[in-house]
């Protein structure tokens, strides 16, 4: 069966299943299957992100590179027992799951962008990923799930 929180739905264009989470409100066409992963995330936008704006900041001018320099000092801070991930991304994150601790609940294969996908993929429960470049800008990234 479906993994919990998805259902199957029929699109009428098509007339082809497809597939729709209730929490994270997205759809896709690939069958959900149990291997889901849970992770939250930091994430740092920058000049070339595909959308250099988000909630901290209306117009993101910071260059790749400095944003490379802000998530590796983060990095230095939450591998050293410092503060956590969570804690930083509620107050530093540019994505809207700074909300939510950075937390973007469960997905699997298909949801995230390639990168971070495979980033997160290859991580173990509790660790946390080196800088993890996508068109959305930098992250760094813990498996939670
Ligand atoms: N949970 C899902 N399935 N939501 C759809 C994910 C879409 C996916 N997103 C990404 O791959 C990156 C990595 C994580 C966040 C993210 C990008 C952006 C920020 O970058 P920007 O789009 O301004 O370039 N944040 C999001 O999408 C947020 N809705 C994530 C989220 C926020 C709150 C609660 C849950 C999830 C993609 N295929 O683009």
């Amino acid at each position: 069966g479906l993994p919990s929180g998805w259902e199957e739905r029929m699109s009428k264009s098509t007339g082809k299943p497809y597939y729709f989470n209730r929490a994270t409100k997205t759809s896709q066409w690939e069958m959900p299957t149990d291997d889901q992963v849970r992770a939250s995330h930091l994430l740092v936008k920058h000049t070339e992100s595909r959308r250099p704006s988000s909630w901290k900041q209306d117009t993101i001018t910071r260059s790749k590179d400095e944003a490379l320099e802000i998530i590796k000092g983060y990095r230095g801070r939450i591998a050293s027992g410092d503060i956590t991930l969570q804690e930083l991304a509620s107050t530093e994150s540019d994505c809207s799951s700074a909300k939510s601790e950075g937390d973007l609940g469960f997905f699997g294969p298909g949801q995230m962008q390639k990168p971070f996908e495979q980033a997160t993929f290859a991580l173990k429960i509790g660790e946390l990923s080196e800088p993890v470049f996508t068109d959305s800008g930098i992250h760094l990234i813990l498996r939670t799930g």
